[in-house]
């Protein structure tokens, strides 16, 4: 039995509840049968698009006097319950289809952040939907959002996203596990938020959901961190004539890829960093990337992207 934490795409969960429910109905079959295999799964997921959606929503019912302004951290809190109830829900059905007993949870998990990372004064994370150039300048030039080109798909607005340093609710969420129930958790990477000497206080910031899960996989000593987004593989070259699809590689052989530049920052770079972050030094674990309809395929070693420690 292996313990697995499979973390979820935010881009990969399509673009409205439709899809999105659909697409997880898709991969609630996988996870299930990964469970119904004999392997004790954590679920984690990112939410770059739908916290975009709920906080432009938002701002716009703010702007037009409707409700008030909610900030990043409550949007990032939406993501988690909106992904959080389809996840659940749809897990929840497939077991019963199969005539299997389990608790499913989601946990609202906060992660503390350094206050001082130096990610607050450079936004990274891409969120929300993809826009034009053209576009993107105007709402930039109106709003003072900051935007990027994100690997080829258009340009998305980006805010700050610091590195996870600690899982607040990790206990209560080792306890789940060792309950048998299956866990939801560090959803859209984590509410962000900051350790003060008055408490917990939530920061406007969206942390990466590869990072935290990677920091989760490592918390409850899990034996494969899988990343599912919205490619089969990690490529080198991507996007090129000449990309090649990478299947199995070591630690050294990642980093000389990602020192040669082959992996777009806030989108693959971050996955593979937070790949790295889980293997080196653990001979025994394993990390693969593939993608969200992949996940049986990449089990059974015929798809995906393989890191080894
Ligand atoms: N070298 C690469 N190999 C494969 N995909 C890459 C590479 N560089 C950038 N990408 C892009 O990264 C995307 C995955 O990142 P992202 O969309 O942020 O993931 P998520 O599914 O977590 O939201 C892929 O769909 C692809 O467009
Ligand atoms: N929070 C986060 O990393 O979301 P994505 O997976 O959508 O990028």
């Amino acid at each position: 039995m292996a313990k697995v934490v499979v973390a979820l795409g935010g881009n990969a969960l399509g673009k409205s509840p439709e899809e999105q429910l659909e697409l997880v109905k898709n991969t609630a079959a996988s996870l299930v049968g990964l469970i119904d295999a004999g392997h004790q799964v954590v679920i984690s997921h990112g939410n770059g698009p739908q916290v975009g959606q709920i906080n432009l929503g938002m701002n716009f019912a703010a702007e037009n006097g409707k409700t008030a302004a909610f900030p990043f951290p409550e949007c990032g809190a939406m993501s988690q319950g909106y992904i959080g109830y389809h996840l659940q829900q749809s897990l929840q059905n497939e077991l019963h289809k199969r005539w299997m007993k389990k608790n499913v949870v989601t946990t609202v998990t906060q992660i503390a952040v350094d206050p001082t990372d130096p990610a607050f004064e450079n936004p990274t994370k891409p969120v929300g939907d993809f826009y034009s150039k053209e576009q993107a300048e105007q709402i930039a030039a109106e709003k003072g959002y900051t935007f990027v080109e994100d690997a080829g798909r258009g340009y998305r607005q980006v805010v700050p996203s610091p590195l996870p340093k600690k899982i607040i609710e990790l206990d209560s969420i080792e306890t789940l596990i060792n309950n048998g129930d299956l866990v939801i958790a560090g959803g859209g990477g984590g509410i962000p938020v900051v350790i003060t000497d008055d408490g917990l206080q939530g920061v406007p910031a969206v942390i990466d959901k590869d990072r935290s899960s990677a920091l989760l996989a490592d918390n409850i000593d899990a034996d494969k961190l899988i990343i599912l987004t919205a490619v089969d593989y990690v490529y080198i070259n991507f996007n090129q004539p000449d990309q090649k699809r990478l299947e199995n590689i070591s630690v050294d052989e990642a980093k000389e890829y990602m020192a040669a530049g082959h992996f777009a920052a806030g989108s693959m770079l971050p996955k593979i960093q937070a790949c790295l972050s889980f293997v080196e030094g653990h001979p025994e674990r394993e990390a693969i990337i593939t993608s969200l309809s992949g996940l049986d395929d990449a089990l059974a070693g015929k798809l995906g992207t393989v890191i080894h420690g």
